[in-house]
């Protein structure tokens, strides 16, 4: 494989002397989508910021594209794109002005009528950044960060908040990038995202790095849930260890919100005759009992053991 576009390592960012940032290590390639995944606060903005040069690390190296992101700011921006969580755009030009604008910093930019286009932006081409909606905002934001052909482009939380059409429209654009060799990190609290998106994906919790891999890597495993609807209060322990003796296979059992459980293992029958031994026994009635595949949400959860959001 190639030299990595993006090297982390070992980085570290505090505020007031409480760490946000903790020995964070990563990489992103050439080619592929790289997300950093984590609920609020987990440090992600902080590191893609520090990645852009647009914060200083109190210790740990930045490699952009071979360069420091801070030493090399001016050669690193020329060829990495950036889309900013608040877009940092001008309030009072009008959203094409400051597309087009932006092009023409580039020796090569993408067309605009294209990216216009395919992120439909005519509807408000004409309208002040400060009047725009924010999902209008960010895709504003997103056609700003890829107009002069980055290498490797920073997306923070980009389809958050869209609707499901623009939503699409930004996947199929990212996925795009990717095939023409860019290298894209995004930052996002929204599984689906990663899951359909990440080629890679880094799980981060409280500013480390808490899980990585291929999201197949993630998944693989123990790769099928339970899912139950009942009451709450029930124990989950008794669950694993019922399952477990039942199916000779090992099993685990959490509460992801009150009265639902998540129980992970090999599904057989005899599993589900298992579940209903544990909801007889708690005499509890399930309104629902549905089977299916690991999502990362759940390896979030057995990692942190904390919802995303
Ligand atoms: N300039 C700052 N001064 C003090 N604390 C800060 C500053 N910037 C961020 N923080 C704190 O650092 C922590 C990490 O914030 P960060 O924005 O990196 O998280 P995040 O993972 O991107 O979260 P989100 O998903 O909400 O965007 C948070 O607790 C935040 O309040």
């Amino acid at each position: 494989m190639s030299n990595p576009a993006l090297v982390v390592r070992d980085l570290t960012k505090s505020y007031d002397g409480r760490p946000v940032v903790d020995r964070l290590s990563m990489e992103a390639h050439a080619g592929q989508v790289t997300a950093v995944l984590g609920p609020n606060g987990a440090g992600k903005t902080t590191t893609i910021e520090c990645c852009e040069g647009l914060r200083t690390p109190d210790s740990g190296e930045i490699r952009v594209l071979g360069m420091d992101p801070a030493a090399e700011a001016s050669a690193a921006r020329a060829r990495v794109g950036v889309m900013l969580q608040d877009g940092g755009l001008p309030s009072g030009a009008r959203a094409l002005e400051v597309l087009t604008h932006v092009s023409t910093m580039y020796a090569r930019p993408r067309s605009v009528d294209d990216l216009v286009d395919r992120l439909g932006l005519a509807g408000f081409a004409g309208t002040t950044v400060r009047r725009l909606s924010g999902g209008q905002r960010q895709r504003l934001a997103l056609a700003i960060a890829v107009v002069g052909r980055p290498e490797l482009v920073f997306l923070d939380e980009p389809s958050a908040g869209l609707d499901p059409q623009s939503r699409r429209a930004v996947w199929d654009l990212v996925r795009e990038l990717r095939d023409t060799g860019v290298a894209i990190v995004l930052t996002t609290h929204l599984m689906d995202e990663a899951e359909n998106l990440a080629d890679r994906v880094y799980v981060v919790d409280h500013g480390s790095v808490v899980a990585e891999g291929t999201t197949e890597q993630l998944l693989a495993g123990r790769e099928q849930t339970i899912r139950v609807e009942t009451s709450t209060g029930l124990d989950v322990a008794i669950a694993a260890s019922l399952l477990s003796q039942d199916t000779g296979s090992d099993w685990n059992a959490v509460e992801e919100s009150p009265g639902v459980y998540l129980l992970h293992g090999e599904v057989t029958p005899a599993a589900l005759r298992a579940t209903t031994t544990w909801l007889v026994q708690a005499d509890a009635l399930a309104h629902r009992i549905s089977t299916g595949r690991r999502t990362l949400e759940d390896v979030f959860l057995e990692l942190t053991g904390r919802t995303l959001r």
